[in-house]
């Protein structure tokens, strides 16, 4: 992009002609995805962030970027910032085939007809009656679901990963360590310094780590975990490394040495950490609030119908939408994705971008923006929106439904969105129907209100004050 004037002068602030110094202020303060949604509300879907930079905010445009060709656009350097072990993983792969060799190797461990399998899923329900018991066992005292949720999340995913040797951090004072370290990284500013300029995180990195304690990202705990973990060669069929031992195609068994293979495993397990906590803490907070009780009771009369303890998570509507919903206004993963428009350049929602561009959408502000009232207000938490409403035809619903799926932006889209989607989706349904069908939230009085207000990290974001206490009663059986 020209840096004052294009022909087609894109929607935005001056500023953003002439210097991305604003966007990255925000990064830097942790602000960056609600900045971004300020200037798409201010200016519309279409927004130059910084003279290289343009955001978008519609499902066009999620099309385009994300799924045209199957998975879209290339993915930016950016992505070197989550290099692990110093290799390219399937997330950090930049190029599509590169990434589609990678994804075909690894894709149907998280096939939901693997999901749905006994043995996971009846590890997560073995999961969620423990984080059940505990919270059971706490009284009438406050729960911090900042840390349980983690450690809930860290369970399930190393099930996924490497049972028998999975983690109980919910119980195991040893395996808790390894999550503490993973869920409360302050490595931001240090790592976005060494992106934006590595001469000068060489020059200050021992004044920034000092004085300023702005670390680096250190997880020598779970590094080693990982690392010890990967060599072993008896898991459950069902578990990724399983597959990284057993059943690789001759090919990709010759292309993964152990190094990328616990690379991989990382990186999946501190892909399903953050997400899949945060994204039930922030729902355990929504529906917590008075203004959220009617959508609490009407949980708890789905679960605790008497027929349906038995019933599978995916036959349970109430649930799903409520799942929906939380995951519409809070995605853990809110921020801009970004990928650069193809050296030929595209037009991408009527504007014409020039190759090299980056362009991007963010979950927060294409679910809540969606064209001709996809969301009607968008910031009120309604579970009822993704449910057939009262006097709609059964067609008139599956046309609203498609369009809101269109918008629907949380695990991004195409062949690069999330590859744990169906596990993440289990476990959150799992640990809901485990809590309503026996106990009312509310939120703790200690709580500040800004505690629960959303810090951005790299990609996802967490509650600012790294806590979330609730208090939970026990519904009359
Ligand atoms: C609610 C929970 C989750 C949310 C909201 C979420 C969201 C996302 C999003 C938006 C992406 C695309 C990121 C990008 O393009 O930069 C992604 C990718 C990915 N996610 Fe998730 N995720 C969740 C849970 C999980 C879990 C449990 C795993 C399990 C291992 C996982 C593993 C991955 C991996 C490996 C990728 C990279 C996929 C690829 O590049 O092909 N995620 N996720």
């Amino acid at each position: 992009l020209s840096p004052l004037l294009t022909p087609n002068p894109l929607p935005g602030p001056l500023y953003a002609r002439l210097t991305s110094l604003v966007l990255k202020y925000h990064e830097f303060t942790a602000t960056r995805t609600a900045y971004i949604h300020t200037l798409h509300l201010r200016y519309g879907p279409v927004v130059r962030v910084a003279p290289n930079e343009v955001a978008f905010a519609s499902a066009a445009a999620v099309k385009e970027i994300y799924c045209s060709n199957g998975s879209g656009y290339d993915k930016t350097e950016w992505y070197d910032l989550f290099k692990v072990y110093d290799r390219r993983t399937m997330f950090t792969t930049l190029g599509k085939s590169e990434h589609a060799k990678r994804k075909r190797v690894l894709a149907d461990r998280y096939a939901n007809s693997n999901i749905m399998k006994g043995g996971i899923m009846e590890g997560i329900k073995e999961r969620a009656r423990t984080f059940r018991d505990l919270c059971e066992k706490r009284g009438k005292e406050a729960v911090d679901l900042y840390v349980i949720l983690h450690a809930y999340a860290f369970d399930c995913v190393t099930l996924h990963l490497f049972h028998p040797h999975s983690t109980n951090s919910l119980t195991d004072p040893k395996d808790s360590e390894i999550m503490l370290e993973v869920t409360f990284d302050s490595s931001l500013q240090n790592r976005l310094l060494s992106h934006y300029s590595p001469l000068l995180h060489k020059l200050l990195n021992s004044f920034l780590s000092h004085i300023l304690h702005l670390k680096p990202r250190e997880t020598p705990l779970a590094d080693n975990f990982v690392l010890n973990t990967a060599l072993q060669t008896a898991t459950f069929p069902f578990t990724l490394l399983h597959r990284l031992h057993h059943d690789l195609p001759p090919s990709a068994s010759a292309s993964l040495d152990q190094t990328d293979k616990a690379a991989e495993c990382l990186d999946h397990m501190a892909a399903g950490i953050d997400t899949t906590g945060d994204a039930l803490c922030f729902l355990i907070w929504e529906l917590s609030q008075p203004s959220s009780m009617q959508y609490q009771r009407r949980l708890q009369e789905e679960l605790r119908r008497p027929a349906d303890d038995n019933t599978p998570i995916e036959k349970l509507p109430y649930l799903d939408a409520v799942v929906m919903e939380g995951l519409r206004m809070f995605p853990a993963i809110p921020m801009s994705l970004p990928r650069y428009c193809p050296k030929e350049g595209r037009k991408i929602d009527g504007y014409e971008i020039p190759g090299g561009t980056i362009v991007s959408c963010q979950a927060y502000s294409v679910q809540r923006l969606g064209h001709g009232g996809v969301f009607p207000e968008p910031e009120r938490f309604w579970a009822e929106r993704w449910l057939r409403s009262e006097g709609e035809t059964q067609e008139e619903f599956e046309e609203r439904d498609r369009e809101r799926r269109r918008h629907f932006f949380a695990f991004s889209q195409g062949g690069r969105g999330c590859i744990g989607k169906h596990l993440a989706l289990a476990e959150m349904k799992c640990l809901l129907r485990e809590v309503y069908s026996r106990f009312t939230t509310l939120p703790d009085p200690g709580m500040r209100v800004e505690e629960m207000e959303m810090a951005d990290l790299l990609v996802s974001s967490r509650p600012a004050g790294q806590r979330c206490l609730v208090r939970f009663e026990k519904l009359e059986s």
